[in-house]
């Protein structure tokens, strides 16, 4: 492999003198070098240092040919990886494997070929158009940190890599290789790419400021919508939904809208609303990122982590009726009340409430789906999960928010058949239509039906047993809900009697008292006359 040439280098005639004499000049030349620079920034004004470095600069630009330029992995006060330096780091897997003389491992998306890329402090060469080019892989040495809750990664993480190539060729790669090496790095990215579910876990950042940051795992759910029991005609329209969506990034231009979509998926536990997930990024393709809210301590911090995460991807928040306070305004009241109180502790005691008190609102979730940093990335699923959609507030599920509402209801007849197919591989037998209708008379999840379906034996007639299970789980079920049904009819005939019982009572005492009222008063009139006569005997 050729080395990146350097301005002594290139000049130099490459040979080289190995012998003792020369290293024993070399060091103490470089020993003076230094001596006279520390002596040089001790009493030279700071200007004026300024002033030299300038010109020592240019000098060397005017002597030097060859340009570089550096790609970082987290460029200026970016929050996420550069996507430029993943395309760069994919585009030079190829030289890498055959130049570089120390590389990294990784598994490609198929978990069955290594995928290999050039290690830390490593160079390879390039050609394009004839032209010769070289690329290093670097470290830089001092970590910057702008925002304080952002996980910094450590100095040695902070890499980049550095292009050199001749001045002469300054237009041939900036307008046209660089373009080269980013749609070739993005394609051989996508070939190899391992999709990911990442989830967040709280973590500490350099400075030991806490926060949550993304860890993943390779994503490997087999579901598919092939496999996912529901009703034909509904699972033919989301999927048409999100293949137009996944196609639709000049529509979404056009139409001024951010690149995204929410889903709302709603239902009893065990409809397949997970499953549901997983076959959506099964068939787009894209990764899954499943942000537990009650891990994240603010709003600020769920920005945080949306900025994080990369375009083809479906964002999960599971059970969002649990994860998240909904209950609003009277609670943020009493908190606001509350204040007076936290101001009267002492200040660790006062932070640390505050702390406690610092959560996900309802406002920062709003802004978490259609806020304005919802658009960064684009290509991106919104997907929440409830089996009560009817706690949810209205305005975290309008449309605009969440797009698609998509009941998953209990298993139908069809749901079945799919179920049957995928469990026992069957597309008949004579006890379906006793299964039919008994799943039309009660109410089963598509999970009982499925644990029913799995073969717990294995024998000549293991389908059969499986059916004849699910024939009496169905029976059980009918027979508990009528059961059910009917504690239900007896408790409310009993509330109904009692509150008619008590209704008579309320009357008849109503009527007594009236009717003692009345005597009274009749009482009272025959006094009053008895007393009316008397005095005008008297007269
Ligand atoms: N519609 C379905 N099609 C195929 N399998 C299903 C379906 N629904 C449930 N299952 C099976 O039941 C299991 C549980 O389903 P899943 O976790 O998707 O339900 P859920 O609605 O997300 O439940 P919860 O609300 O409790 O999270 C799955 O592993 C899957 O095997």
């Amino acid at each position: 492999m050729e080395h990146i040439p350097a301005p002594a280098a290139h000049q130099r005639q490459g040979r080289m003198m190995v012998s003792g004499d020369m290293w024993a000049q070399l060091g103490s030349g470089i020993a003076g070098i230094m001596f006279m620079y520390a002596m040089f920034q001790q009493y030279f004004p700071r200007q004026l240092t300024g002033f030299i470095g300038f010109y020592t600069n240019k000098l060397v630009a005017f002597v030097y040919p060859y340009l570089t330029i550096s790609f970082d992995e987290y460029s200026g006060d970016r929050f996420k990886r550069n996507d430029v330096y993943s395309a760069i780091e994919s585009y030079l897997t190829f030289n890498s494997t055959m130049s570089a003389k120390r590389l990294k491992a990784d598994i490609d998306k198929n978990s069955k070929n290594f995928v290999l890329s050039m290690d830390d402090n490593e160079e390879v060469t390039d050609e394009f158009n004839g032209v010769k080019l070289w690329w290093s892989s670097n470290n830089r040495s001092t970590p910057t940190q702008s925002f304080p809750f952002y996980y910094a990664p450590s100095a040695s993480e902070r890499r980049f890599y550095k292009l050199t190539f001749h001045r002469r060729h300054r237009d041939l790669i900036t307008r046209s290789y660089l373009n080269h090496v980013l749609d070739h790095g993005k394609a051989v990215r996508l070939q190899n790419r391992q999709r990911k579910l990442f989830t967040n876990n709280p973590s500490s950042n350099w400075y030991g400021y806490k926060s949550t940051v993304w860890n993943h795992v390779v994503f490997e759910h087999p579901a598919t919508f092939d496999t996912l029991a529901m009703d034909p005609v509904k699972k033919q329209d989301i999927i048409d939904d999100l293949l137009t969506f996944s196609k639709g990034k000049d529509y979404y231009k056009k139409i001024g809208k951010a690149w995204k979509r929410g889903y709302l998926l709603y239902g009893p536990p065990g409809t397949g609303k997970s499953t549901m997930i997983a076959a959506m990024a099964n068939l787009l393709d894209y990764d899954v990122y499943d942000v537990e809210l009650t891990a994240v301590k603010n709003n600020t911090e769920l920005r945080k982590l949306l900025i994080e995460t990369s375009s083809k991807s479906i964002i999960v928040i599971e059970d969002i009726d649990c994860s998240l306070d909904l209950t609003g305004q009277r609670k943020k009241k009493k908190e606001e009340g509350d204040d007076d109180e936290k101001d009267r502790l002492p200040k660790p005691l006062k932070e640390e409430a505050r702390e406690k008190d610092s959560k996900v609102t309802l406002s920062g979730l709003l802004n978490f789906i259609d806020g304005l940093w919802s658009a960064c990335g684009g290509e991106r699923l919104i997907v929440f999960t409830t089996n009560h959609v009817e706690k949810l507030d209205p305005a975290l599920i309008r449309k605009g928010r969440m797009d698609k509402h998509i009941q998953l209801s209990y298993c139908s007849y069809e749901a079945f058949k799919i179920l049957a197919k995928n469990y026992l591989n069957l597309d008949s037998h004579r006890l379906f239509g006793t299964i039919g209708r008994l799943l039309e008379e009660t109410n089963m999840t598509p999970a009982d039906v499925a644990e029913c379906l799995m073969p717990k034996t294995i024998g000549v007639d293991a389908d059969t047993t499986c059916l004849e299970n699910l024939i009496n789980a169905l029976e059980t079920a009918k027979e508990e809900a009528r059961l059910k049904a009917e504690e239900e009819e007896e408790e409310a005939k009993k509330k109904d009697e009692a509150s008619a019982k008590e209704k008579d009572e309320a009357s008849a005492k109503e009527k007594e008292e009236s009717s003692i009222k009345e005597e009274n008063g009749i009482v009272v009139q025959e006094k009053e006359k008895e007393k009316e006569t008397n005095e005008k005997k008297q007269d």
